[in-house]
């Protein structure tokens, strides 16, 4: 279109140049060609091109029929009597203008001051027919230019037209690919987080995963009592007393003394996507004292990122699946630390002395609740915990071995779409060391602490055992313990243990009943976990009720 206008300009400029000599004709044609202007404004991009053209032709066509009126009998006379000799060119005596002219000429006619000014006007008149002969054939010349650039622009607008159609309609289609993909992305999310879900229910028991700890520098490695490994099997040496017996116990997942922190991690990432779909989810590290159950949950001393431990590898991925759905749910996340030391629960995310909580169920409402926006919130207050853990560690005498620890992860979402919530909820647990403790050997605070341990750990058993034999009533409320991992181990829930155990001979009494416990949880059967969501109807009614 720019083109165009530009050529009908330059058009305009060459007609005005050359024509100021014709008359005003030519105004009026640059007139027509502003009239052409505004008219082009109101047309679509596509009617342009025979717009121009048809306009044009007929501005052609108008100045070629005023100029040959006007002019075309003098220039068909004076094109006959002109002659080129070089670039010059001479009026030809024999043609009609010619005779004309030389009868005008004649000095029988004419007395000698006519026949001067005569001449004068001839020559006059002969340049301005030259000139105007020249005038004329530019004129020509430029209409043919005019006329070739018109039907080039032409076909260069049809080319354009036609690819910018082919463009409209491929985005078209882009755009209705994209828009199908957007409208089925939120169904195929929610049908694969159900599915995957349904997967897992279906599996149904306690998870266990066995660890066999490595030799520890400096330690003598050639007796270990484990056997062989085989997937899920592992066999111990259990050096009976007349002679070498073998036993072997069946799990999920046997993890050898080479197992790294990251493979045994990589079996628990589809609990903690559960808990962000609501469900309940409790990991706990069972085993006797220096079985490596910290390692596993937290990492050795000196943490790196390749030795970080579950509770680590847990919360990192937490937040990058929360991530990852931003844009279909809104969680917050928040935590708790607690320890029970001799059935007393302390907060470790506070600096109060530990105190007594009547609580029940999963959570402590009393225990500081921080909320967490990243992975590095999470360590600097699992770091506070371990601080605070570790004075009183030094105070009672080892006690982090003497204490279960717990980390809880608190999740709630919003269903973006349907503006429904749900709840999640995850307990870390890193269990007291469990080996029976001779209580004839202990006095004082030892004793008690043994007698706390064994109190706790057997009320686990019990409530393992009545969930076993699918008993009616299952005893929760003997311990803080199992208060504090009810709803983690009934049947709303999924539950993983890694049991550890250490290779050395002197532990092979350890290793039988640690592995005799851990079978009996394997055989633990979960119902169906269920989620905690509420739709948006509930949750309506809930918040009128608490308005
Ligand atoms: N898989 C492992 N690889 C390397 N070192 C390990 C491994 N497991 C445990 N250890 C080391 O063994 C020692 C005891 O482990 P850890 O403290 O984790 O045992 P624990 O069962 O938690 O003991 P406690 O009951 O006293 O808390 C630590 O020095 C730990 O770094």
């Amino acid at each position: 279109m720019g083109s165009i206008l530009k050529i009908m300009s330059m058009n305009e400029k060459s007609q005005n140049g050359a024509c100021n000599e014709l008359d005003s004709n030519i105004t009026s044609t640059a007139s027509l060609s502003m009239l052409v202007r505004a008219v082009l404004l109101d047309k679509k991009p596509e009617e342009v091109p025979n717009l121009v053209e048809s306009v044009l032709c007929k501005v052609v066509e108008q100045f070629e029929s005023r100029i040959g009126s006007q002019f075309e009998p003098k220039i068909a006379c004076f094109r006959d009597s002109i002659v080129y000799q070089g670039n010059k060119c001479f009026v030809n005596p024999s043609s009609p203008c010619g005779k004309k002219a030389e009868q005008m000429k004649s000095p029988s006619l004419l007395n000698k001051n006519d026949i001067s000014q005569k001449n004068k006007i001839d020559e006059e008149s002969e340049r301005r027919f030259i000139n105007q002969h020249l005038i004329v054939d530019q004129q020509h010349k430029d209409i043919a230019v005019l006329k070739q650039t018109l039907l080039t622009t032409k076909a260069g607008l049809q080319f354009m037209q036609m690819k910018f159609h082919e463009e409209i309609q491929n985005l078209g289609l882009h755009i209705h690919g994209l828009a199908y993909a957007a409208s089925n992305h939120h169904r195929v999310l929610e049908e694969n987080r159900k599915l995957y879900n349904q997967v897992q229910d279906l599996k149904g028991k306690i998870k266990v995963y066995c660890r066999v700890k490595p030799f520890l520098p400096g330690q003598y490695d050639h007796l270990s009592t484990v056997d062989h490994i085989e997937e899920g099997t592992i066999c111990i040496n259990t050096l009976a007393k007349n002679g070498k017996g073998r036993k072997s116990f069946n799990f999920n997942k046997v993890f050898g003394p080479s197992a790294t922190q990251e493979e045994v991690f990589s079996d628990t990432q589809p609990l903690i996507r559960s808990v962000l779909d609501g469900y309940n989810v409790c990991i706990f590290a069972y085993g006797q004292t220096g079985s490596g159950k910290t390692f596993t949950m937290t990492g050795p001393r000196d943490l790196t990122e390749h030795s970080q431990g579950v509770n680590y590898r847990a919360l990192r991925d937490l937040f990058m699946f929360a991530e990852q759905r931003k844009y279909s749910f809104l969680y917050e996340v928040s935590v708790q630390m607690l320890e029970i030391y001799n059935e007393q629960v302390r907060d470790l995310l506070s600096s109060d002395e530990i105190r007594n909580s009547s609580q029940t169920g999963v959570s402590v409402p009393d225990a500081s609740l921080v909320r967490v926006a990243s992975t590095s919130d999470i360590i600097d207050l699992m770091n506070l915990g371990h601080r605070n853990r570790a004075v009183s560690a030094t105070a009672l005498n080892e006690r982090s071995s003497r204490s279960h620890s717990c980390l809880t992860v608190h999740v709630q979402g919003r269903d973006l779409p349907t503006g429904s919530s749900l709840r999640g909820c995850m307990h870390l647990v890193d269990l007291a060391g469990s080996e029976r403790v001779d209580k004839s050997e202990v006095t004082g605070d030892r004793l008690k602490e043994a007698q706390h341990i064994n109190r706790s750990l057997s009320a686990l058993g019990d409530v393992i055992s009545s969930l076993a034999q699918k008993s009616s009533h299952v005893p929760y409320r003997n311990s803080k313990l199992t208060q504090l991992l009810q709803d983690s181990l009934g049947g709303q829930a999924k539950t993983l243990m890694f049991v550890h155990i250490s290779p050395e001979p002197d532990a092979v009494g350890e290793t039988i009943s640690t592995l005799k416990f851990a079978e009996r949880v394997a055989s633990v059967e979960l119902g169906a976990a269920r989620m905690n969501k509420d739709s948006t109807d509930v949750k309506e009614l809930k918040e009128q009720i608490v308005g």
